[in-house]
């Protein structure tokens, strides 16, 4: 997060839960460990309570919130877990693109039925409209009908075609040379002019943004709209080739007409395109100048996305499975949530069943343990994009189960991610949870949490049993959303975490999701915020009685 701008900060913040966020900078002052037996399904075994309890302040008197007899668990997870038990839930998130085949609002429910966690809007398609149309049905949805869908745009990018500039060579631009961008359509060509394929591509475009062909070949300024055209001057000379790509920059930040429109609709996760450096929300990693900065702009974003489509194009097809392998990998040791996106099931656009090789691409992703999978145009303009999604789940489910059984992932390597102490012990805390919860073999993992962070570090560690995240913040909720093994949960929570715990074990329960004997590891990390702040995070083991 430190080399992100205040702007992309405040972005991060509507797009994604910001995981620095949890700012524990308290000193630890004393860590109790509670040794109790407790019995769990005819097995015995010792269970530890442990508390870090950080710097405990002079008593305060604690308001008592009140929580309603709500679990705002969403309609498909309460299925899933009654048909196919906690064990049976499905880990890999998925994304679903939404095109001319599923924007309506009776389509967009069968796919939210279908296990959508999230659905992408690609901006580079349709018009504001139509994108703004879509975003408010899935929010209806949600709403009305309990699912938990979050909504993610992927910006335009350098997405834009240059059509031409009617001469089959480059054309140079000199300095300070005024050019015409247009989307008139005419034969050959017209001296300095310069056709975009795209009719709304000035669409939010303001005199002073600049105009990058080509990621930096020649760059323009914007110095008069005229209707949807721009008239520019060329303010770094290059080249400029037949179909270049054109971005536009707005106080040298990519995309800003696209972000405004997300925040404006109150999305959840902005995925930015073209990314070329480390200072984006989402970031694609589509480009060879990305993966050079690879780590850098891992760092600095909210989550990947490991955008296959135009990374083949600039990189050797053949190198594309062990990128992909490379950047999960990454993303997972600097817990980051990571995509992996572009021609899973391509075939189904057109065909009903995949093809093997789809289905082994599809279950590898999942084998090397990427939080999400995303449907591009099988969903977009497919005719089974339905049935696209369930392959989804069907493969995903059976490969987390057979790597589940074979145990054949080796255990995360050792790699501080937190700076202050109290950082580093949430850390351990959930690497510690997450061995415990496989060596005890507990149904389930329920963390009690308000940023998120908690929950996105036990995902890391890709626990067997699922995590239920309950948080009282609906940012946070849509954020995890894209967190692999997490089914985020909102809730009211109160400053008693024992309260927490026994009112949402008890509500669980009543729901028939849990029983008597089911045993859960329970953490919490949830701060007081009265003058002298005090954070507690736990972790204790709960036999349901
Ligand atoms: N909102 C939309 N409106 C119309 N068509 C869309 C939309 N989103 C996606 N598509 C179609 O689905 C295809 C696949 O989507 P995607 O992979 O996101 O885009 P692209 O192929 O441009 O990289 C696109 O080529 C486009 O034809
Ligand atoms: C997901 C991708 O981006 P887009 O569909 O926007 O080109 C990709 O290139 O794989
Ligand atoms: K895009
Ligand atoms: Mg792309």
């Amino acid at each position: 997060m430190a080399s992100m701008t205040a702007d992309s900060a405040l972005l991060s913040n509507y797009a994604m839960a910001n995981a620095s966020a949890i700012n524990l900078g308290k000193r630890v002052f004393g860590v109790s460990v509670l040794p109790r037996t407790i019995g769990f399904n005819g097995r015995k075994f010792e269970s530890f309570r442990t508390r870090a309890v950080m710097q405990v302040a002079t008593p305060t008197i604690v308001e008592e919130s009140k929580m309603e007899d709500h679990l705002g668990l969403n309609v498909v997870t309460e299925t899933e877990v009654r048909e196919k038990g906690f064990m049976g839930m499905r880990k890999t998130k998925l994304v679903c693109t939404v095109g001319p085949s599923c924007c309506s609002y009776e389509e967009l429910e069968k796919l939210a039925l279908g296990g959508m966690n999230v659905a992408r809007l690609n901006m580079c398609h349709n018009t504001r409209d139509w994108h703004q149309d879509v975003i408010r049905k899935i929010k209806k949805l949600n709403h009305e009908l309990g699912f938990c869908v979050s909504v993610m745009i992927d910006t335009e990018g350098s997405q834009i075609h240059v059509a031409d500039h009617g001469a089959p060579y480059s054309v140079k631009a000199e300095d300070g040379s005024i050019w015409f961008f247009t989307t008139e359509r005419f034969e050959g060509c017209r001296p300095f002019t310069v056709q975009a394929s795209y009719e709304g591509f000035a669409e939010g475009i303001k005199e002073g943004d600049e105009l990058v062909v080509d990621g930096g070949m020649a760059t323009f300024e914007v110095i008069e709209r005229i209707g949807n055209d721009l008239r520019c001057k060329c303010i770094d000379p290059g080249l400029l080739l037949p179909r270049a790509k054109l971005s536009f920059w707005r106080d040298g930040k990519l995309d800003w007409s696209d972000i405004e429109f997300g925040i404006s609709e109150g999305v959840d996760f902005i995925a930015m395109s073209f990314v070329k450096d480390a200072d984006a929300v989402l970031a694609k990693i589509e480009s060879l100048e990305s993966l050079h900065k690879l780590e850098e702009i891992v760092e600095a974003s909210d989550g990947i996305m490991v955008a296959r489509g135009d990374l083949g194009v600039e990189i050797p097809l053949e190198q594309i499975p062990t990128v992909q392998e490379e950047i999960i990998d990454l993303c997972r040791q600097l817990n980051k949530p990571v995509i992996v996106a572009s021609q899973l099931l391509e075939s189904m656009i057109e065909y009903p069943t995949p093809t093997r090789a789809e289905v082994a691409d599809v279950s590898e992703a999942v084998r090397q343990y990427a939080d999400a999978l995303m449907l591009s145009g099988e969903s977009a303009i497919g005719s089974f994009g339905e049935k696209a999604l369930s392959v989804l789940c069907m493969a995903s489910s059976r490969m987390e189960l057979w790597s589940r059984e074979e145990n054949q992932r080796p255990s995360l390597p050792e790699r501080k991610l937190g700076v202050s102490l109290p950082d580093q012990i949430a850390e351990q805390i959930c690497n510690c949870a997450g061995r415990m919860a496989n060596n005890l073999g507990v149904d389930a993992i329920f963390v009690y949490t308000k940023h998120g962070k908690m929950a996105t570090l036990l995902s890391r560690n890709r626990p067997n049993p699922p995590i239920f995240a309950f948080t009282n913040e609906k940012s946070t909720q849509m954020a995890l959303n894209l967190q692999w093994g997490v089914t985020p949960v909102l809730i009211e929570l109160s400053d008693d975490m024992e309260a927490n715990i026994t009112r949402t074990t008890d509500l669980i329960k009543a729901k028939g999701m849990l029983k008597e004997g089911d045993a859960v590891l329970i953490i919490s990390d949830v701060s007081r915020t009265c003058a002298t702040p005090t954070v507690y995070q736990s972790l204790q083991v709960k036999v349901i009685s």
